[in-house]
């Protein structure tokens, strides 16, 4: 039986009082942002005008819905994939093996989902279901997370997470102890990441788009941006699977209550919250907009994509003709940084990307509401955050040659702001 491992690593998001209010507040402001959506006055920081009782919460359809939707993912998870992947070395100097068929997930979704619609499935139906699909989905993070905190009692010691294992039962639960909590070849928090959460979002988009064509006779420009966008980035993701096994959270952050309940449920029903707020509140959008819109959010994929291509393919073999050329820095463990492309001009150019983006998406939305622009604020909110989280490990792990590093490329994610 795994013990706790004392108060080494430093606390993180507050400690355990933070941890208790992320418990409630995370789920809070998805029921929040669900039913401010769909209001009138769509107001970010007023409360709802009423609360919905348990009725408009609890629907055993949802629930039926939502146990479907997981065994599906996971079905197609474990369908034969065109290639299996070795993650970083770990503790025991052992790698874990993880298939890649995510791309392959998606479009078999979509295959499931066209053929279910010809069939007469009501997919515009969807909608008016998200609150009491929200709710199942936190219910089963809640329970979920209870499971893998019960689970890591009994993993060994070298299977859980650097932080996590503070002895603290709800700090631990928040932050997860297991590293990478798996049965057999099925790793928990690597399906999470990347299938029901992620392919949910876009399926949550598109009905939002059916049901619009319903209520108005066409989708509108806007709703097609939002979708477009958020498509190119789901699907992105999917494509660039393996890329998931270098990011902070498969190799450092164990799995508890924080990544699973923002994996499956956070980000299918928030993470649409501009789709949700078109279907309520059409906004006009002419082409010259809308084509500008366009191109900030190509500029955004263009450095987002450069820049974690850019990395993943120095990790993986640093003489790739493709960045051979780059300068570096050496460190102490054998590893180089890049000093020069992408990561020469802010030490977090994947976040800057990822950020121009989240602006592309909430633009089509017009000005008059702040609601749509929830996403932009989260999300600088989180990559700040997440930004000094990486930096104090780089330190850690890097010493003098990251703080050479910091010296060459002063700014963190914005040159000349931050
Ligand atoms: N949409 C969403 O909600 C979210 C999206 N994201 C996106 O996920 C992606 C991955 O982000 P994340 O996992 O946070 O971190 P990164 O992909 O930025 O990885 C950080 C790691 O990269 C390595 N690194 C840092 N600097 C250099 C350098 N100069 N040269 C070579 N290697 C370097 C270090 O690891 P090492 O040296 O050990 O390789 C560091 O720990 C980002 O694009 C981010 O925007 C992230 C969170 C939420
Ligand atoms: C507020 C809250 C509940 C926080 C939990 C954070 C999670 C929602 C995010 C942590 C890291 C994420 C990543 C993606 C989605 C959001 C979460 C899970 C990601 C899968 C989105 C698609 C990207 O291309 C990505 C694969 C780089 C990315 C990885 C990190």
């Amino acid at each position: 039986m795994a013990p706790p491992q004392g108060p080494r690593a430093p606390l993180e998001f507050g400690g355990p009082l933070g941890a208790a209010a992320l418990l409630l507040l995370l789920p809070a402001t998805m029921f929040h942002l669900l039913l401010a959506a769909r209001s009138g006055p769509a107001r970010l920081l007023s409360p709802p005008a009423s609360l919905p009782g348990l009725e408009a919460l609890w629907s055993p359809r949802a629930l039926l819905l939502w146990l479907a939707w997981l065994g599906l993912q996971a079905a197609l998870y474990l369908l034969p994939a065109r290639k299996v992947a070795e993650g970083q070395e770990l503790k025991d100097k052992s790698r874990l093996r993880y298939p890649i068929n995510g791309f392959q997930a998606l479009v078999l979704t979509a295959l499931l989902v066209g053929l279910g619609v010809s069939a007469g499935l009501p997919l515009a139906a969807l909608p008016e279901m998200l609150l009491p699909l929200a709710f199942v989905a936190t219910l089963t993070a809640f329970i979920f997370s209870l499971f893998l905190y019960m689970k890591a009692q009994v993993a060994p010691v070298s299977a859980l997470a650097p932080g996590g294992n503070s002895g603290n039962p709800i700090y631990d639960f928040f932050l997860g102890r297991e590293l990478n909590p798996r049965i057999c070849f099925f790793d928990f928090k690597y399906f999470c990441e990347l299938r029901p959460g992620l392919i949910g979002w876009v399926l949550i988009n598109l009905a939002l788009l059916v049901k619009e064509a319903e209520l108005r006779g066409s989708p509108s420009l806007a709703m097609w941006l939002v979708n477009g966008f958020q498509l190119l980035y789901v699907g992105d993701a999917l494509w660039h699977e393996e890329a998931i096994l270098t990011t902070m959270d498969i190799t450092h952050d164990g799995f508890g209550f924080m990544l699973a309940f923002g994996d499956i449920a956070w980000v299918p029903f928030t993470y649409s919250l501009q789709a949700q707020f078109l279907l309520r509140h059409p906004q006009p959008l002419g082409l010259p907009m809308a084509s500008a819109i366009c191109l900030i959010n190509a500029i955004g994929y263009y450095i987002f994509r450069g820049a974690n291509s850019q990395k993943n393919t120095f990790r993986k073999n640093p003489s790739d003709p493709r960045v051979a050329g780059l300068e570096t820095i050496s460190t102490a463990t054998g590893r180089k940084l890049l000093v020069s492309g992408w990561w020469g001009m802010v030490r977090h150019p994947n976040y800057l990307g990822d950020l121009i983006m989240a602006l592309a998406w909430s633009l089509p939305c017009g000005v008059s509401h702040l609601l749509p622009y929830f996403y932009l604020l989260y999300f600088t909110a989180l990559l700040v955050h997440r930004e000094a989280r990486d930096e104090r490990q780089c330190l850690q792990k890097y010493g003098l040659a990251w703080q050479e590093y910091c010296r060459r490329v002063p700014y963190r994610i914005m040159p000349y702001i931050y």
